[in-house]
C-alpha cells in the first residue's frame, strides 16, 4: 500500500504523541516527536550553561548547533522510542519542569529551527512516517497528505501533565503546569519563525472530552480515509 506523512500539530500537553505513537505503531510507520528534539537542545543547553537565568547565549548555541546530535532509538521495554542527545539517552530528563520552562525561548530562535527543520525533512523523505509538533502540517510537511490539529482546555492539558509526572513519581505542581501549558502556549503562537498554528487543510481535533481510545479510533478513520481513497 502506498506510504503517506502524517503531520499532527497543536497545542502543548493535549495528547499528540500519544495519538501519533499509537496510528504509527498501528499501521508500521515510523514515528518522530519533533517537540523530543527542541526539549533536547534545551537540556543541551541548560547543561553546557548556554543558559544564564532566562538568557540564552545565543552566538554560542549557534556555533554549537551542529554538534548538537539528536536520533531515536526503540525501547524494547516501553515499545516506544528514546531520545539520544550525543548518544546519551535523555529521555528522562528532557521531560523535566526545568526542560519545560526553558524549551519555548529556545524554539522560537531562527537558527535553531533551521537545524531541526532540516533533519525532521530528512527523517521523513521517504514518507511512512508520523510526525508530532507545532508547525509540521505548516513548514516540515507542507504537503502531507494527512494533517491534524489537537486542541482541549488548558486546564484538561494541565491536569493530563500532573497525571502523567505524578505517575512517574516526579514532583509537581498543577499550579505551575499549567501556567508552563499557557506561557507555552503564547510564546509558540507569538513567536515570528513558524508560529504554532492549524494548516489551512488540517482536520481540527478537539479531545477534551474524549478517552484515550476514542482519539485513537477516530484518528485511525482519518488514515483510513485517506489510504483508501
Ligand atoms: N484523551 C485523553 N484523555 C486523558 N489523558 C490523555 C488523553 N490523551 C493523552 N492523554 C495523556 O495526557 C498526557 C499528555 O499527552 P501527550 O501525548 O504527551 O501530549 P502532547 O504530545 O500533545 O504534549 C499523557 O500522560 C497522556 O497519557
Ligand atoms: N515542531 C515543534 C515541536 C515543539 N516545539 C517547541 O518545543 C516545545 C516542547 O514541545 P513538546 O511537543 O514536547 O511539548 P508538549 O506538548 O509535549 O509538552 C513546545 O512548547 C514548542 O515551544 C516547536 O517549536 N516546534
Amino acid at each position: 500500500m502506498k506510504k503517506i506523512t502524517i503531520a499532527i500539530d497543536g497545542f502543548s500537553s493535549c495528547g499528540k504523541s500519544t495519538m501519533a505513537k499509537d496510528l504509527a505503531r498501528e499501521i508500521g510507520y515510523i514515528y518522530i516527536d519533533s517537540g523530543a528534539m527542541y526539549r533536547a537542545v534545551t537540556l543541551y543547553s541548560i547543561e553546557n550553561g548556554i543558559f544564564q537565568g532566562n538568557d540564552i547565549d545565543t552566538e554560542r548555541l549557534r556555533k554549537e548547533i551542529d554538534d548538537i546530535h539528536i536520533s531515536f532509538q526503540l525501547n524494547p521495554e516501553t515499545g516506544r522510542p528514546d531520545t539520544y542527545l550525543n548518544g546519551v539517552n535523555v529521555e528522562n530528563k528532557i521531560r523535566s519542569m526545568e526542560v519545560s520552562s526553558h524549551v519555548s525561548p529556545i524554539a522560537t530562535l531562527g537558527f535553531v529551527r533551521e537545524a531541526m527543520v532540516a533533519q525532521q525533512q530528512a527523517m521523513g523523505n521517504s514518507k511512512g512516517i508520523v510526525m508530532d509538533g507545532r508547525d509540521i502540517g505548516t513548514t516540515v510537511f507542507p504537503d502531507a497528505e494527512l494533517k491534524i490539529f489537537v486542541t482541549a482546555t488548558p486546564e484538561i492539558r494541565a491536569q493530563r501533565r500532573y497525571d502523567e509526572l505524578k505517575a512517574k513519581g516526579q514532583e509537581a505542581s498543577f499550579d505551575e503546569i499549567l501556567e508552563n501549558v499557557k506561557q507555552r502556549d503564547y510564546i509558540d503562537q507569538n513567536r515570528e519563525v513558524s508560529p504554532l498554528r492549524k494548516a489551512d487543510d488540517a482536520l481540527l481535533l478537539d479531545n477534551t472530552d474524549m478517552t484515550i481510545p476514542q482519539q485513537k479510533e477516530w484518528l485511525q478513520e482519518q488514515f483510513n480515509k485517506i489510504v483508501k481513497r
